[in-house]
């Protein structure tokens, strides 16, 4: 292990992955056992995906090396685990979810939960897995066992909303300096975010948090991973026995509640010149950076209309193959590689990354970072962890943040409204 990452677990650890009937399976979601939102892993999407709890192990990082560091403690921690799979699915056998710091200098660092049972599904296949010390080894429990442990549901706390770092007048001001920048030619696109708090009259119970949002987010991946919490519409890659996806989004519109009236919002944002302008930028980030390690990259010539309840994106599937000497990268590897996008930084990478230092005035902390899961095998799926929010340690407030992607042709005002738009799923799924 690099000097680094931090490793906390106890001993030679054993994962023990067992099929369990899909048929009849409870939502994911619902077998959390406990409100607290610390304890709960999540990556889940239209009912298919992981979820865990427990701690087995814990691999903590931090500054620019904080993914390899990562990378390196998790490779290095597997290959002295024992692990028993009856399934051998992605998902199965070891697991560790992760989050990552947007910035490199930020506290909030990175970190690899190993939780001690995940239960998980795919299609038709579903599993359970333990991952306890070799001394602590107990026969994997079964779906009924999971469902009697499951904790009741606290009641739902009132919720209030102060600003956060910046004041909305603050932050407009804010972004007006940024479009200047970019009309002077410094930059060419900055994606500007702001942040509120949501303080609780109550602790949260992250359960009902996270089955609000994958209900009304089905097409977004719903995550939880050591207090952050959110449903990202955005893929940053997905590793699959060495093929490579990933879903870009850049381009808003919001929608109106009136299903004609958004399909016509739908086409003018198929049509926007600000927004086609703002979506190339972050499909060429991606591929140019996809680049030095893949192969066979495929990019479609024009994106599509992602319909979410609160928001339409532009989208883009994109898929490259992991070439030559590469071909043994992780999914965290390339996700370092890949992060910052465009869709969370600007063009070019750096200069947007100092005007996003220099004029938020606020630490992103893991909010548009990577979020997600790997396996033993570097197999695994990294979301950019947008729509999102950090609950407090003592899960009595939470920090919900929301961006932008700014360019030359951006209204101010036109910005403020689409960040308001985007912190509606983290806030309707408190209040619901
Ligand atoms: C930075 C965010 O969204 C990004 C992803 C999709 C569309 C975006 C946009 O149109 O500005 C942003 O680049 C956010 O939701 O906090």
């Amino acid at each position: 292990m690099t000097d680094a990452a931090h490793l906390t677990a106890s001993s030679t650890l054993v994962a023990r992955t067992i099929a369990v009937p899909a048929q009849g399976l409870p939502d994911l979601l619902g077998l959390l056992p406990a409100p607290d939102a610390h304890g709960a892993a999540a990556w889940v999407r239209r009912g298919e995906g992981v979820v865990g709890w427990g701690e087995a192990a814990r691999i903590t990082t931090e500054g620019v090396d904080r993914f390899a560091a990562a990378d390196a403690a998790w490779r290095s921690l597997t290959e002295h685990m024992v692990v028993r799979d009856e399934v051998g699915l992605p998902g199965t056998g070891a697991i560790a979810f992760g989050s990552f710091s947007f910035a490199p200098d930020s506290p909030a660092g990175g970190v690899l939960v190993v939780p001690q049972i995940v239960v998980g599904r795919r299609g038709d296949a579903a599993w359970v897995t333990t991952i306890t010390a070799a001394a602590d080894l107990v026969p994997p429990p079964t779906i009924a066992e999971i469902r009697a442990r499951v904790a009741q549901p606290l009641p739902a706390p009132a919720v209030a909303y102060t600003e956060g770092a910046l004041t909305r007048r603050q932050w407009r001001a804010q972004v007006a300096a940024v479009i200047d920048l970019i009309r002077g030619a410094s930059v060419g696109k900055v994606v500007m975010a702001r942040d509120v708090r949501a303080d609780l009259d109550g602790p949260l119970d992250v359960r009902r948090l996270l089955s609000n949002l994958g209900r009304d987010y089905r097409s977004c991946w719903t995550f939880a991973v050591d207090g952050l919490v959110g449903a990202t519409p955005e893929l940053l890659v997905r590793r699959e026995r060495g093929l490579i996806s990933s879903r870009v989004l850049a381009g808003t519109i919001q929608r109106s509640g009136d299903d004609e009236a958004d399909l016509a919002r739908a086409a003018s944002l198929a049509r926007s010149s600000k927004d086609l302008e703002e979506h190339e930028f972050a499909v060429d980030s991606l591929t140019r950076s996809l680049a030095p390690f893949a192969a066979s990259t495929n990019a479609p010539d024009a994106p599509f209309v992602l319909h979410l309840p609160n928001v339409m994106h532009l989208a883009s599937d994109v898929t490259a193959v992991l070439a030559g000497p590469h071909a043994q990268m992780s999914s965290l590897a390339v996700a370092a590689a890949l992060h910052p996008t465009a869709a969370v930084c600007g063009t070019p990478t750096d200069v947007a990354a100092q005007v996003i230092a220099d004029h938020e005035q606020m630490d992103r902390g893991r909010y548009a970072g990577p979020v997600g899961w790997i396996g033993a095998d570097g197999d695994g799926e990294w979301g950019i962890a947008l729509r999102s929010a950090q609950v407090d340690a003592d899960s009595r407030g939470l920090r919900l943040f929301a961006g932008c992607g700014i360019v030359a042709a951006s209204d101010p005002a036109d910005e403020l409204a689409e960040s308001d738009a985007k912190l509606e799923p983290m806030r309707s799924a408190l209040s619901s």
